[in-house]
C-alpha cells in the first residue's frame, strides 16, 4: 500500500445559490481515524464527495486534498446508500472494485472478508434477498477488499444491530490500521470509540474535541470513553 497521506480541506462550499459550509478548516491526519460529526445537512457527506473527486454539483471555493499530492486512484469511499449492482451476487458485488479495473478477482480474499462480515452463507444471494444492516455489511465488505491508503465512510455502521455494530467497528479498525480514515458518523460513542481524533462540523466552521486516551477500537464500557461521549453528545445538542 502506499504510504497513507494527511489531507486537508480549508474553504466553502455552495450548491447552487445556498451555501452549505462557509470557512470550514479541516486536517485529517495521516495513518489516524478522524471521525466527523454534526447536524444533518451541515455538509458531511459533501466533504466526503469532495475528497473523492464526486461533487461536481457543489461550488467550492479553497483548497482541499492530500499535503502529499494528487489523490487519484488513493481513495475508498463507502457513500451513505450502499450502491449495490441488484444484478450481481454479492460476492461479485464485493469483487466489484477488481471488474471495474479489468483485473481477476481474488476469490478467496472475498470469500475471507464476507465470512470476517459474517456473510458467508450469503455470498450467492441477490442483494434484494438482504435485509438493510446485511447489505450494509455487503457494502462495507467491498469498501475493506479495496487496498487504498485513504478511506472514507459514511456512516457505515448505521444500519447495523448492536452486537454487529461493534463487530464491524473493531473489523473496520484491524482492516484498516495504517490507512488515512474520515468516518461520518451521527453516534458519539462510536467516535469516542474509533476516533484519533473528533471533529464537529457547524455552519460556520469544525471545532475539535479531544478523544480518549489509547489505541482504537476503545473498549465501550472505558470510562474515558462515556465521558467523552457524553461531552461530545452535549456538544451536539447545543448546535440542535
Ligand atoms: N445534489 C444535490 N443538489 C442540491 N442540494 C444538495 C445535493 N446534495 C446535497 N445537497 C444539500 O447539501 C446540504 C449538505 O448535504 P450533505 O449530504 O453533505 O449533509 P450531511 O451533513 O452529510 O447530512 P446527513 O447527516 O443528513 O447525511 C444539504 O442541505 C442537502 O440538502
Amino acid at each position: 500500500m502506499t504510504q497513507a497521506p494527511t489531507l486537508h480541506m480549508k474553504g466553502s462550499a455552495k450548491i447552487g445559490d445556498t451555501l452549505i459550509f462557509d470557512a470550514l478548516d479541516l486536517t485529517v491526519a495521516a495513518g489516524q481515524w478522524t471521525c466527523l460529526l454534526g447536524s444533518s445537512g451541515v455538509g458531511k457527506s459533501t466533504v466526503l464527495k469532495l475528497f473523492a473527486g464526486l461533487a461536481e454539483h457543489v461550488d467550492f471555493s479553497g483548497t482541499f486534498g492530500a499535503e502529499s499530492g494528487p489523490l487519484d486512484g488513493k481513495i475508498a469511499l463507502m457513500a451513505q446508500s450502499d450502491l449495490l449492482l441488484p444484478w450481481l451476487t454479492v460476492a461479485q458485488n464485493v469483487a466489484l472494485g477488481a471488474r471495474l479495473r479489468g483485473e481477476a478477482s481474488d476469490a478467496g480474499k472475498v470469500a475471507s472478508v464476507l465470512d470476517r462480515v459474517g456473510l458467508a452463507d450469503k455470498s450467492k444471494s441477490k442483494p434484494s434477498e438482504l435485509s438493510g444492516g446485511q447489505r450494509q455489511r455487503v457494502a462495507l465488505a467491498r469498501t475493506l477488499m479495496e487496498d487504498r491508503p485513504v478511506v472514507l465512510l459514511d456512516e457505515p455502521f448505521s444500519a447495523l444491530d448492536a452486537k454487529n455494530r461493534a463487530r464491524m467497528q473493531e473489523l473496520s479498525a484491524e482492516v484498516l490500521e495504517g490507512r488515512t480514515v474520515l468516518l461520518v458518523t451521527h453516534d458519539p460513542a462510536e467516535a469516542a470509540r474509533l476516533g484519533h481524533a473528533i471533529v464537529v462540523m457547524t455552519e460556520s466552521g469544525a471545532q475539535t474535541v479531544t478523544p480518549p486516551q489509547g489505541a482504537v477500537p476503545r473498549a465501550i464500557d472505558n470510562e474515558n470513553v462515556l465521558k467523552v461521549q457524553a461531552a461530545l453528545l452535549a456538544r451536539l445538542r447545543e448546535d440542535a
